[in-house]
């Protein structure tokens, strides 16, 4: 049985060393909550809430992740038994959603277990992967500066190139980049820019040879995207479209995607990952590791999860130092030859440095079992 006596939540920021683009709005600044929880025997797990300041990727938020965890989340979690970290997402299913809140803390007490367990977090899920294969993406604020980010990916080993595209900025771009790089390996992101009444433009896109695009149609719309999915040889990805195992099925029994964007954050956290991920193996669904921007503990987590045999396309997992003066981690993450390595270390194999964590802590709480949140 895992008894947990404390949970100490951290709020940090951090500059991007270069500012992320989107069409929904650009990232400088990032914050994310780091949450230890600690046991009878003063063994720490490490988890991050990756939510962002404002809802532009999913409604949550940081501050409605504090909520989430002050009032909901970790009391329920000093009043329940738990045996095993996979317990978590059924103990929190009587909360509704707030799959970020969630995914902090279930991935925090996966790290905890695995260590109590003495064994590499990657082995606990059933991973076998000695290293994962390493994407970036390009969310740059011009042309000239894509074609120049994906040459220094390119210098730097990463496997795959993923754009971020609207319709403002999509063909155009696409053309530029297969001029100089046509042979790259390259997928389109769109977080939801298009309709269904962009379908000649959508067609257009078939031409730049594309591993897929990632998330064209809605959040909700699975009908549509089966629909867009028929008429397009681009493989489609869905990503903000899956936020639990129920829309994994919908989407696979209606044919909305060929490939799917696994975040344990957006889906509740590594068990659900785990049982999303099995679901799309056993219906020859391709799958691959999305990212969030992420510090240290979050990219850890998903290196563990990247592990899993369906993982068959590199992910949007890059190293430490590319978003970050300095990580709060150590060893750092690294990219070398396309590759990151696996830790072999117990838990998710990384320590949190904690004299970092105290320079970038912006605010921090303590709750403790049994002296009431
Ligand atoms: O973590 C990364 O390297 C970037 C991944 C990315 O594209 C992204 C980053 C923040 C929010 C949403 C997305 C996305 O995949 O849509
Ligand atoms: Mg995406």
């Amino acid at each position: 049985m895992l008894h947990i006596d404390r949970v100490r939540l951290s709020l940090i920021e951090m500059p991007l060393k270069k500012p992320f683009f989107t069409h929904l709005g650009t990232v400088h600044n990032r914050q994310s909550i780091i949450i230890e929880v600690v046991d009878r025997d003063g063994v720490s797990g490490f988890g991050e809430a990756v939510a962002f300041s404002s809802p532009w990727y999913t409604e949550e938020t940081v501050q409605t992740e504090l909520h989430m965890l002050k009032d909901f989340l970790i009391p329920k979690l000093f009043t329940e038994e738990i045996n095993h970290p996979k317990e978590i997402s059924s103990i929190f299913g009587s909360i509704r959603r707030n799959e970020m809140a969630k995914s902090g803390i279930e991935t925090a007490i996966w790290d905890l277990y695995a260590k109590k367990q003495g064994q590499p977090l990657s082995y606990l899920l059933g991973g076998n992967r000695k290293e994962v294969p390493a994407g970036a993406v390009v969310a740059a604020q011009n042309i000239e500066k894509a074609l120049k980010q994906i040459g220094d990916f390119q210098e730097q080993g990463y496997q795959r190139i993923k754009v971020k595209i609207s319709p403002e900025n999509d063909i155009h771009l696409l053309r530029e980049i297969r001029k100089e790089y046509p042979y790259v390996p390259l997928m389109v992101d769109a977080n939801s820019a298009y309709t269904l009444d962009d379908i000649d433009r959508l067609k257009a896109l078939d031409e730049f040879r594309l591993l897929m695009i990632e998330q064209p149609l809605s959040i909700t719309d699975m009908v549509d995207h089966a629909t867009l999915q028929k008429q397009i040889s681009t493989p489609i990805c869905l990503d903000e479209s899956i936020t639990s195992f129920q829309d994994a099925y919908s989407a696979i029994q209606l044919g909305s995607c060929q490939i799917m964007n696994i975040k344990m954050s957006r889906v509740g956290g590594l068990e659900n990952a785990k049982r999303i991920h099995d679901l799309c193996v056993e219906h020859h669904i391709q799958v691959w590791c999305g990212g969030m921007i992420e510090f240290g503990i979050s990219r850890a987590h998903n290196i563990a999860l990247a592990t899993l045999e369906g993982f068959t396309i590199p992910g949007d997992i890059v190293s430490s130092n590319h978003y970050w003066e300095e990580d709060i981690i150590e060893p750092l993450v690294e990219v070398k030859n396309g590759m990151i390595s696996v830790s072999t270390e117990a838990g998710i194999g990384f320590t949190i440095n904690r004299k970092r964590l105290k320079e970038v802590t912006i605010y921090s709480e303590e709750y403790e079992k049994g002296k009431g949140v």
